[in-house]
């Protein structure tokens, strides 16, 4: 209960950051406004005072007189615009410093829950879209709108026949604000939707480069694209028709409603009822009165694009998990296990392995072997924290991962998973997890995953800039990074997903020996194996199929299969299935 109500004030602390200091900007802006409207009825009233009162009198000094302050107040109203948008833009970058983090760290969790990148990058250029709304013209017609009464008054004073036109017009134009939210509202969702769906097409065909050239079928994967940028684009047309046309319409009506005004103002000063300064006072100040409407329509697409990133982000603050305020305890040193543990596909919610129990202590190493797909790298996920499981707990020295703090964490935990990638920093950054690197402990990893030597070859050694995908690396000498990475500053527990796939002799030499240390230093190493060399130092093995852990025990004895022997080269997915076929010599799992 009180954990609860904690993550409801979490939460609702979240949200209330977000909107933070932003009222007394926003009710200082709406004053700044309602004095920018005012100053705007200068040229109104300026129109007046030359045709009633400088060309009547056909006196010089007045005229220039009456140009010179229009002329100051015009002054003054540029530079109350200018600092209004100048604290707007602000506003917008001082939004984006305090909320991009939050939403970069959700974005980086998003394909942990099944999300694709596309849609995680998506997330992240919400801030983008707001920081632009708060310093674009969308906001300022917002904070225009609740003066246009303003001038619809100085009209009506003028003449309230005129008053009741310039107002009339003002409510059709409002009416086709909310006809172009009506007839929009949907399809924007839809070219959202879309927009996300044509990033992640793109997204995969650049990551498959190489693939598309090598097997020339880059008209096919251009076609894919162009099939999900024409969906986009046509419901984007559809919008921006429904947008534009509204636009268009307002625009026309703005100008008919202004020589309404003229046409009315001249009748009724035949008439004798006002005079002819008035009736271009009148004409200017109900355009004034009107254009805040047609910006608001002419700008829907922003408005509506800030909208629904603020949805968006709102969202997103709310379901960011929970920051743990774990109790400092030492670090771990003991034992590290999973308890029937299940776990489900982030997305579809598959269930990938259920009921999987490991126990292992300091100095143990644990070999995963099983068929492709048994579920060996969903396991491994589980145990690095990476997949949240279902049921079940994975506890380092007994206390469940959460009640861990990321530093902990982070020095005891070495993962070197199967689709691994480096950053695009220098190499030592890269071993360093990105931290500011500790030579020794850098060396000491790079000398463990056996690339010392080849990083010391390079010509920037170790300060040797990786690129954004590291092509200037061999496939085994970034693998030998990403262990390095993994085994920089002797973490308790060690991951390794297939660490020797891409490695030669000597890089499986490495690993075998890498295994060795650890254990040594009373570490912990769960590593899984297509090949056999990197067995060699294990002293549990484990067998995955079929979503279970089939087998589990000793080395000697897992391995011992009498029915189906598994000469030294099989591979061990195959051994692992012959094994699960064969009578098992005893029950070791537990
Ligand atoms: N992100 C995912 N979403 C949904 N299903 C997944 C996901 N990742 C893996 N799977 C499924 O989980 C099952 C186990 O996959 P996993 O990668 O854990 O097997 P594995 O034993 O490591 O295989 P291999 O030896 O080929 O690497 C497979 O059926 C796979 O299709």
């Amino acid at each position: 209960m009180a954990r609860s109500s904690s993550r409801q004030s979490d939460k609702d602390a979240r949200l209330a950051r977000l909107t933070a200091g932003l009222r007394p900007v926003f009710l200082y802006i709406f004053g700044l406004s309602g004095i920018i409207n005012i100053l705007a009825l200068t040229g109104a009233f300026y129109m007046m005072q030359i045709y009633d009162r400088a060309l009547m009198s056909g006196s010089i000094p007045t005229l220039a007189l009456i140009s010179v302050l229009a002329l100051g107040l015009y002054m003054f109203q540029g530079g109350l615009d200018v600092i209004r948008s100048q604290i707007l833009h602000r506003v917008g970058a001082r939004f984006d410093a305090r909320v991009a983090p939050d939403i970069h760290r959700m974005s980086i969790d998003m394909p942990r829950y099944g999300f694709s990148v596309a849609e995680a990058m998506e997330r992240g250029r919400t801030v983008d879209t707001l920081r632009n709304f708060f310093g674009g013209p969308a906001l300022v017609s917002l904070f225009d709108l609740p003066w246009m009464p303003i001038f619809l008054a100085f009209v009506f004073v003028l003449h309230p026949y005129l008053g009741a036109l310039a107002i009339g017009g003002a409510v059709v134009l409002t009416l086709m604000t909310v006809l172009t939210e009506l007839l929009t509202r949907k399809a924007n969702a839809q070219v959202s939707r879309a927009a996300v769906q044509r990033s992640s097409v793109a997204e995969a065909n650049a990551r498959n480069a190489d693939v598309i050239k090598a097997m020339g079928f880059s008209s096919q994967a251009l076609a894919q694209f162009q099939q999900a940028n024409d969906a986009h684009l046509t419901l984007q047309s559809g919008s921006s028709d429904v947008t534009r046309t509204v636009g268009a319409l307002s625009k026309v009506l703005r100008m008919m409603l202004q020589s309404a005004v003229l046409g009315l103002g001249a009748y009724l000063t035949i008439m004798g009822e006002m005079t002819a300064g008035a009736i271009i006072a009148a004409s200017v100040a109900s355009a004034r009165a009107l254009a805040p409407i047609d910006s608001t329509i002419a700008n829907w697409k922003n408005l509506i694009a800030a909208r629904n990133a603020m949805a968006t982000i709102r969202q997103t603050m709310a379901a960011l998990p929970e920051q743990a305020r774990p109790l400092q305890m030492p670090d771990p040193k003991q034992s590290f296990s999973a308890e029937g543990i299940t776990v489900v596909a982030p997305g579809s919610g598959r269930v990938l392995l259920s009921d999987v129990t490991i126990q292992l202590e300091a100095g143990q190493a644990l070999g995963l072997i099983g068929p492709s797909g048994g579920g060996k790298s969903s396991l491994m996920r589980a145990m690095a924290g990476v997949w949240p499981v279902l049921r079940g707990h994975v506890r380092l020295d007994g206390a469940d991962l959460v009640q861990w703090g990321e530093d902990t964490i982070s020095r005891s935990f070495g993962y070197l998973p199967q689709d691994y990638t480096l950053f695009d920093t220098t190499i030592a950054r890269n071993i360093s997890r990105l931290a500011d690197p500790d030579p020794e402990k850098v060396i000491a990893a790079a000398r463990a995953a056996g690339v010392h030597e080849m990083i010391l070859a390079m010509p920037d050694g170790y300060e040797t800039e990786l690129g954004a995908s590291a092509t200037s690396l061999s496939g085994g000498q970034r693998q030998r990074i990403a262990l390095a990475r993994a085994l920089y500053g002797d973490p308790f527990v060690v991951l390794l997903d297939e660490p020797n796939s891409n490695l030669d002799a000597e890089g499986e030499r490495a690993v075998s020996h890498a295994i060795q240390s650890i254990r040594d230093r009373g570490g912990i190493v769960i590593v899984v194996a297509h090949r056999p060399s990197a067995l060699e130092h294990v002293d549990l093995v484990g067998v995955v199929q079929d979503g279970a852990l089939s087998r589990f025990g000793p080395k000697s004895e897992i391995m011992r299969v009498k029915a189906a022997p598994v000469p030294p080269a099989t591979p061990l997915r195959e051994a692992g299935a012959a094994m699960k076929a064969a009578p098992a010599p005893e029950d070791t799992g537990t």
